[in-house]
């Protein structure tokens, strides 16, 4: 195994979070999601420093937290937002930190998992279908470029996609 981190990348609702926690109890390995971890460190919502703020200086957030979190973290999964790999930089930085695994899943399976969700401002619009189809056609060939594993996670439970995820980084 690359490293001694792991890394779950891919679009919202592809599972990061979710996934990311019952990976790090089979691994015994702590367990960290940028998108908490700001939330904390902020005291506020995502959808209020959206709201407050804009999307660059969440961006920028994500940036500082990632270049916090480079030299120390040390068996960890750690689960991104889904935004994350969109700055060249910030995939430079989470290769280095661990064996990065991108999440796939298709616009379908995101808009079923996510209907009825407020707390992602990306997608709280009038048309989340263009918007989810649009980012997810500008930001796979970072995912890809970024990820030394790709686990398809369309139609399939959390559990068994642990359990892939275990087998491919063997
Ligand atoms: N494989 C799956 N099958 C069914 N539901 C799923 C699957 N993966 C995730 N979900 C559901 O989709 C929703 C979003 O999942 P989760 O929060 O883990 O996504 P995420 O990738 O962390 O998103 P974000 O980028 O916004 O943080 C949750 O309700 C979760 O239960
Ligand atoms: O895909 C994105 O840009 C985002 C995903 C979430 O994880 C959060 O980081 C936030 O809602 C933005
Ligand atoms: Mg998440």
């Amino acid at each position: 195994m690359k490293g001694k981190n792991i890394i779950l990348i891919g679009f919202m609702g592809s599972g990061k979070t979710s996934v990311g926690k019952i990976l790090s109890e089979k691994l015994n390995y702590d367990f960290k999601d940028t998108d908490e971890m700001i939330e904390t460190l902020e005291d506020t919502t995502i959808n209020n420093i959206f709201r407050l703020h804009g999307e660059e200086f969440f961006r920028d957030l994500e940036t500082t937290l990632l270049l916090s979190l480079k030299d120390t973290m040390r068996n960890t999964v750690l689960s991104t937002g889904g935004g994350m790999p969109v700055r060249e930089s910030n995939r430079k930085i989470l290769k280095e930190m661990g064996q990065v695994v991108f999440l796939r899943a298709s616009a379908d399976s995101i808009l079923k998992r996510l209907s009825g969700d407020t707390t992602r401002p990306l997608l709280k619009n009038k048309n989340p279908k263009e918007t989810a189809e649009r980012l997810l056609a500008q930001r796979t060939p970072y995912y890809e470029e970024a990820a030394d594993v790709i686990i398809d996670t369309d139609n399939k439970a959390i559990d068994d996609i642990v359990g892939e995820i275990l087998n491919a980084i063997k």
